[in-house]
């Protein structure tokens, strides 16, 4: 080839390099954005052998399940590839999440197969019906294009592979929520959200938990049986649902036990105020919102249900109410729930709407509850939390001073077995605070021998 040819070959692509280079420095991102959308077109009408699909988000108006599962799917492949990324931090939520910007392309691979996807953002058409959540006015898709050979390997194994893969990630990255039902005054609760929530970080877990061992080993395989437990429960024709009864004297562990076990199954947390509800057709309405996997608990049950409430007292109430202003109204009106509408609660015909659902009741006074409420089937396991075993003492030793063994340890041992010493957990902790545990063994031992 002539010196001359490769001088202007040379001088070519100079000038390209240079028109580009100008191009993105200069040119609004819309500029860029429209001549790869054009680019993507005109490489899948004319030149592409490539078979395409488009995945979009909005189908009406409701979120196309496939769209969000690739979107995760994508994540890391986005992470490592992608030139530009759109960062979130959800609310409430702890980790940023991050997705493909418009007109941004990533390759991935599976089975040695590569898959191109490309997120393209249009312009949706308003909704015509009022809405206080209406769909972004805007909509995204992937476009996804293949090799034409693969036409069978997509729809029978990759498309399956991404959404097993997103399920999987998102049971990663499910943020556990602590909730509660809103108040009930609705003068304010537009929205009409029966639940709000917070993140649940409580960090109790039965590693920390003091309790007999042999006990929280049994608690702890029934949870196991009841979480792997799908099929006996079909099978029984039963709903997937199972209550606990805690039980015992304040300071024991009760609430620290709650956490442990939502953090131990990986549920959801729902603390019901009973006396926050209205009605049993309310407790109704709260139970449909409750998602699977959830621990669904009402503390203090004896002190929640108010079965001593008389007509009278309503009637007092009523005249009461009828001089304060609406948004008052509601606000200070008794809950109505019965124990028949617990019951249902727990056992009726609509338990069986949700999978996989814990119910903990706890109380001060097994003795004040009603027999229905706690026989077998209802509350399935009754667990006793009492004051602190030799065993619980050594391991709140261990948790709150670090000690694995003391020359103390046995005279304690024996001054708690003959003398009956009743310390809760909590009485524990108390001493802890001063790091005076051990002192505190030690006046044990004096007052003895005095
Ligand atoms: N079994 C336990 N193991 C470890 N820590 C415990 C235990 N029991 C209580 N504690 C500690 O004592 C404190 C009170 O415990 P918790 O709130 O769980 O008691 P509770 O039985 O729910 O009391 P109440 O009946 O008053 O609601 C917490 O700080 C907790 O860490
Ligand atoms: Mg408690």
């Amino acid at each position: 080839m002539a010196d001359g040819t490769l001088l202007s070959i040379g001088a070519l692509f100079t000038v390209l390099h240079f028109i580009t280079t100008f191009a993105k420095a200069f040119l609004p991102d819309e500029f860029s954005h429209a001549c790869r959308r054009l680019g993507v077109r005109f490489y899948n009408a004319i030149l592409s052998r490539a078979l395409v699909y488009i995945v979009e988000e909005y189908e009406g108006a409701n979120r196309n399940e496939l769209y969000e599962a690739v979107e995760l799917h994508l994540n890391d492949v986005a992470a490592a590839e992608a030139r530009r990324l759109r960062l979130m931090q959800p609310k409430n939520a702890t980790s940023l999440t991050y997705s493909l910007d418009d007109c941004e392309g990533v390759v991935d691979v599976f089975k040695g197969r590569k898959i191109w996807w490309d997120l393209f953002t249009i312009e949706r058409k308003p909704s015509p019906s009022l809405s206080w959540d209406p769909p972004p006015q805007t909509s995204r898709f992937l476009n996804m294009r293949v090799h034409r050979r693969d036409r069978a390997m997509v729809m029978s194994e990759y498309l399956p592979y991404v959404l097993d893969n997103a399920k999987a990630l998102k049971a990663k990255r499910r943020e556990r929520k602590l909730y509660t039902n809103s108040s009930r005054n609705e003068w304010f609760n537009i929205r009409n959200k029966v639940w709000d929530s917070i993140p649940f970080k409580h960090p109790a877990t039965f590693g920390t938990l003091a309790l007999d061992p042999l006990l929280k080993q049994r608690i702890m395989d029934d949870l196991l049986d009841f979480k792997n437990g799908e099929q006996f429960y079909k099978d029984a024709g039963r709903a997937w649902k199972r209550g606990y009864l805690l039980y015992g004297p304040p300071g024991t562990g009760k609430s620290s036990m709650i956490a442990s076990i939502a953090n131990f199954l990986e549920y959801d947390v729902y603390d019901l105020e009973l006396g926050e509800v209205k009605s049993n057709v309310n407790l109704k309405g709260l139970l449909l919102e409750i998602s699977d996997k959830a621990l669904v608990v009402i503390e203090d049950i004896d002190c929640s249900l108010d079965l001593s409430r008389t007509k009278k007292k309503d009637e007092e109430k009523k005249k009461s109410d009828s001089i304060k202003p609406p948004w008052a109204e509601k606000e200070d009106k008794p809950s109505e729930v019965t124990l028949s509408g617990v019951l249902n609660l727990i056992d009726g015909l609509w338990s069986s709407c949700g999978n996989e659902r814990i119910f903990v009741f706890t109380t001060n006074h097994i003795e004040k509850l009603d027999e229905a409420l706690i026989r077998s089937g209802r509350m399935d396991m009754h667990i006793h939390l009492s004051f602190c075993g030799f065993e619980a003492v050594k391991l709140l030793a261990k948790n709150y001073l670090k000690l694995e063994n003391h020359f103390l340890f046995e005279e304690v041992q024996a001054v708690m077995q003959e003398d009956g010493v009743c310390m809760t957990p909590s009485d524990v902790y108390q001493q802890r605070r001063v790091r005076m545990m051990i002192t505190y063994f030690t006046l044990i031992r004096d007052a003895r021998t005095m």
